[in-house]
């Protein structure tokens, strides 16, 4: 199929202003464009059900890679009466969500999202419209604050805990998966409500049930027909009813802590929910900000900085912990380039540049790994075009960004682990390598994770060797599940100390 340049020209004048035209060549030129393009490419698609069965694959990233093979790097799947645009390749990501950023800014409107965001007032899943730029630019600015006043020594704290956590496993076999996501989760909480807690917490658990529970049960093609078949909300359906008893204990368990928190520590400040109680208190806040921010919003808020700093950080973590188990010579390399650059200090987030090695490493899991394997589903707020096919207004598209780290146009072997393509001249694009997404909705947690995962990969390979748990039982299974986070199956390792 050759992409119809034509349409970019439609595409352009379809966005002018009603003047030029009489009216009925208007509606007729509006009928014909409010059906997506048909030269777009893609799979044949069942009356009624359309895609929907590609849709319900296991492990949905391989797949969708798998038909760019067939159809290209950019073809579309229907779904109900909504078609989606597939986008296979960083060239036509960075297209749409940065070159085109205000044409694609936009969340698909959905029934079960608005169930589980507050009625669309979260960061992640709220739609583009000017009070969901102003609620990004008040916590952007926030974060940043935390960033440069508090966020180093707030990892440290949690990297050093961890490492101690790892000592006093003493060499016996353990799945890490856990420790990892309290490692990450005490980051979140540290800067959103100032508090920390043990793995044994009861409080920590049920709130980790609770919001892992909401992601894959919303990630389940239960609850996602619900928003492309509206007739199936009429029946029963015990997986829709136990997400909103989820999201009800969700609401219940974070109101708690905010409330806990504005009774306690409220004046000293620091926090990023501090921040933003003074942002919603004082009028020169709002003023400044241009918004009030809600009690919503500053509800809506915590959750998406739980659910989007997480799981996310915690399945890297393990994700490399895999990758090197498979690769050992790559640990060995990691740990003698510190001892080598800072000898027995331990590392700032300073020193990346001059730990060329333990960067790479971390891009390459990034790259193999991206683990949101095909970011948030973004909607087209007006009729714009993508690589020349028109794409009319309200057309989901879907950043395939596992597929574009596989692309063997820019990735020379790109299923094997190889950290040394990152390093000069090894041939790695740091351009093609996008796993925040980019533009509009560009990862706002990006700097937060980007420190979290140097200084707890630099802390874990300074201190301890990660040995399979034995001889007799396979290195972990590298294929992974994808649900919303792309995360590896659970594995059992041994952490020996090097301090030995
Ligand atoms: C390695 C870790 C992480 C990766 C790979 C990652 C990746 C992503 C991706 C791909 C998106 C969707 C971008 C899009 O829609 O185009 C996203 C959105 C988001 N992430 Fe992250 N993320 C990570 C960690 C974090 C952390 C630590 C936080 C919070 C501190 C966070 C908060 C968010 C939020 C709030 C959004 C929604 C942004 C919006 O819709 O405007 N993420 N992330």
């Amino acid at each position: 199929h050759k992409p119809d340049t034509q349409s970019q020209e439609d595409a352009k004048a379809s966005n002018k202003p009603e003047t030029t035209f009489p009216k009925f060549l208007q509606f007729f030129f509006k009928r014909l464009h409010s059906s997506p393009s048909p030269s777009l490419p893609g799979p044949p698609s069942f009356p009624f059900l359309g895609n929907m069965l590609d849709l319900t694959r296991d492990h949905l990233p391989i797949h969708l890679t798998a038909l760019a093979q067939r159809y290209g790097n950019i073809y579309r799947l229907k779904c109900g009466s909504t078609t989606m645009v597939i986008l296979n390749s960083s060239e036509l990501i960075r297209e749409a969500l940065i070159k085109k950023w205000s044409d694609f800014a936009g969340r698909p409107h959905s029934y079960t999202g608005d169930i589980v965001s507050g009625g669309g007032r979260s960061i992640s899943l709220g739609d583009y419209s000017e009070e969901w730029k102003a609620h990004r630019r008040v916590i952007h600015g926030a974060l940043q604050r935390c960033t440069s006043d508090s966020l180093h020594t707030v990892i440290e704290r949690q990297a050093r805990r961890l490492s101690q956590v790892l000592r006093d496993y003493k060499e016996t076999t353990v799945d890490l998966s856990e420790d990892f996501t309290v490692a990450a989760s005490n980051v979140i909480t540290t800067l959103t409500f100032g508090k920390s807690y043990d793995k044994s917490s009861e409080e920590l658990q049920k709130l980790q049930t609770c919001l892992n529970e909401i992601v894959s049960l919303w990630g389940s093609p239960w609850i996602s027909a619900l928003d492309s078949f509206p007739l199936l909300r009429k029946l029963p359906n015990p997986t829709f009813s136990r997400l909103l008893k989820e999201v009800d204990r969700r609401d219940e368990l974070i109101g708690k802590h905010i409330e806990e928190f504005k009774k306690s520590d409220c004046e000293e400040g620091g926090t990023l929910t501090s921040s933003l109680l003074q942002c919603q208190e004082t009028p020169q806040g709002a003023a400044k900000q241009q918004m009030t921010l809600t009690d919503t919003h500053v509800h809506m808020t915590t959750v998406d900085l739980l659910i989007g700093g997480t799981e996310t950080t915690a399945a890297l973590l393990n994700w490399t912990v895999a990758f090197i188990l498979h690769r050992p010579e790559v640990q060995n390399k990691v740990y003698e380039e510190q001892r080598a650059v800072l000898g027995v200090r331990y590392p700032q987030y300073s020193d990346r540049h001059r730990l060329p090695y333990l960067c790479a490493m971390i891009n390459e899991i990034l790259r193999l790994r991206p683990v949101a394997p095909l970011a948030v589903p973004h909607r087209a707020v007006r009729n714009s075009s993508i690589a020349g096919y028109f794409i009319p207004k309200n057309t989901i598209i879907i950043p395939n960004l596992f597929g574009a780290h596989h692309d063997p146009e820019v990735w020379k072997d790109p299923y094997s682990f190889r950290p040394e393509r990152f390093l000069k001249d090894g041939g790695g694009s740091i351009r093609a390598l996008i796993p925040f997404g980019g533009g509009a909705r560009l990862c706002l947690g990006e700097a937060v994770a980007k420190m979290e995962m140097f200084l707890f990969t630099a802390y874990l390979l300074r201190d301890f060797q990660f040995l399979p748990a034995s001889k007799e039982e396979p290195l972990p299974d590298l294929r992974g599940v994808a649900s919303v986070v792309l995360k590896v199956k659970p594995y059992t390792v041994i952490a020996r100390s090097r301090e030995q």
